[in-house]
């Protein structure tokens, strides 16, 4: 047995053998597959990187036809899951309602075939399919409207935005969301993605495997940032209150959403691809109060934190994206889990190819033989 150091949360243990992306934190460099984060923003689609991702390679243009068509197909979700999240509480968080309508998807799927090609590419196009219907239902249901059905003649990006606003959106508008999904699909070990993996390795659904990973992806320390950054930025409302609200957290040793990371330790590539999408929705729908002060954050945390490493991450200017594609504060997170559910299925497939159920140990600081106390004399 290999005994090591306790770390809190796990920093620098590996915690499997991935080909999927890669990581330099240093260089502030990420690789899809071999193939740079840059190169997928400018020329692939989101469905064509979460092929690469879940298989391996670039499809070909049959590959992608056939993937696209399947994916199209199965868009639509089944009436007792939209009945179900019609029951949710209208003003329960999005990230919970998709919690609970990715799991209950495998109530409907309970065979569970997991050494079976076609039954992991069922799966997967089943997932990727109607996660997005998912959220937009849930949106327009607890605004106490019906869903709008999904439209086959749109692509991915185009039919999400399609679906959320009931109407269809401008092509740039969609092309930059599709960006934005390529850009949230994977990233190595991260939170929800350990998270897909542990529940992946006890050979449970794929189903449950990605309702654990979106319940680790809400938190406010991994993909609920997103969201906390806009409402930092609504909190701090001037460029001049910027100063002082660092300061402030800082003195009061609280973190800055949106800046941080446990691997990069420069500006993420990520951040600095969204800041550019940013500035084109701007330059051709207006601009945003939000992006000076933004800005200006960015050059007080460098100045104040950047001998730690610490500098904007991928949450950062998501937000302000979504902002200006008319996208509601509160689905910003559900809209990360759109795209890294193709990123956790591919870690949920490549720990299938060779698993071992995860059993860390502990060090344990608890006390020992300790007597039962009757509950009259406690
Ligand atoms: C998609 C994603 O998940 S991206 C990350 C999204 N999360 C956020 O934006 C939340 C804010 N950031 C953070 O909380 C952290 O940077 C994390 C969670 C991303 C990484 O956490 P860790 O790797 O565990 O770093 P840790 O919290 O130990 O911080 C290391 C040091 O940097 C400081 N630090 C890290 N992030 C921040 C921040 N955002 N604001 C202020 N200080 C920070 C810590 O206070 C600590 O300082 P110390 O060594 O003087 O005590
Ligand atoms: O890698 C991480 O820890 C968090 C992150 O940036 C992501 O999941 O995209």
């Amino acid at each position: 047995m290999i005994v090591c150091e306790y770390r809190p949360g796990l920093e620098g243990i590996p915690a499997a053998q991935s080909s999927i992306s890669f990581v330099d934190g240093q260089k502030g460099l990420l690789e899809y597959r071999g193939i740079r984060i840059e190169e997928l923003a400018e020329k692939s689609t989101f469905l064509e990187t979460a092929y690469l991702l879940i298989w391996g390679e670039l499809p070909t243009a049959e590959e992608l036809a056939a993937f696209e068509d399947e994916v199209r197909h199965h868009r639509r979700i089944k009436y007792r899951i939209r009945d179900m999240m019609k029951s949710f509480p209208e003003s329960g968080h999005p990230m919970d309602a998709l919690q609970a309508s990715a799991a209950a998807l495998g109530l409907f799927y309970a065979r569970r075939d997991l050494d079976n090609p076609v039954y992991i590419r069922d799966a997967v196009v089943r997932l990727l399919a109607t996660i997005p219907t998912m959220v937009a239902a849930f949106q327009l249901m607890r605004k106490g409207n019906d869903p709008v059905r999904p439209n086959d003649d749109l692509d991915y990006a185009a039919n999400f935005l399609y679906m959320l606003n009931e109407k269809e959106p401008d092509p740039l508008a969609a092309r930059i969301f599709d960006v934005c999904l390529i850009l949230h699909a994977e990233h190595t070990m991260n939170a929800s993605t350990f998270s897909a993996r542990v529940t992946a390795s006890t050979l449970t659904d794929p189903y449950a495997v990605v309702a654990s990973a979106v319940g680790t992806l809400g938190g406010p320390l991994h993909g609920g940032a997103n969201e906390e950054v806009i409402q930092m930025l609504e909190e701090i409302g001037s460029v001049e209150n910027v100063r002082p609200y660092i300061e402030d957290k800082l003195q009061q040793k609280a973190k800055i959403m949106g800046f941080g990371h446990r691997v990069y330790k420069v500006k993420d590539p990520r951040a600095m691809i969204l800041q550019n999408l940013a500035e084109k929705l701007f330059a051709k729908f207006g601009n945003d109060k939000f992006y000076d002060i933004a800005q200006e954050m960015e050059r007080v945390v460098e100045e104040k934190l950047g001998h730690k490493g610490i500098y904007p991450n991928v949450d950062f200017y998501s937000g302000l994206v979504y902002r200006k594609l008319g996208i509601p504060t509160d689905l910003f997170t559900p809209i990360f889990a759109i795209a890294r559910v193709a990123g956790w299925l591919a870690h949920w497939k490549e720990q299938l190819a060779e698993n071992r159920i995860f059993r860390p140990t502990q060090v344990y600081n608890g006390r020992h033989d300790i007597p039962y106390t009757a509950i009259d004399q406690r």
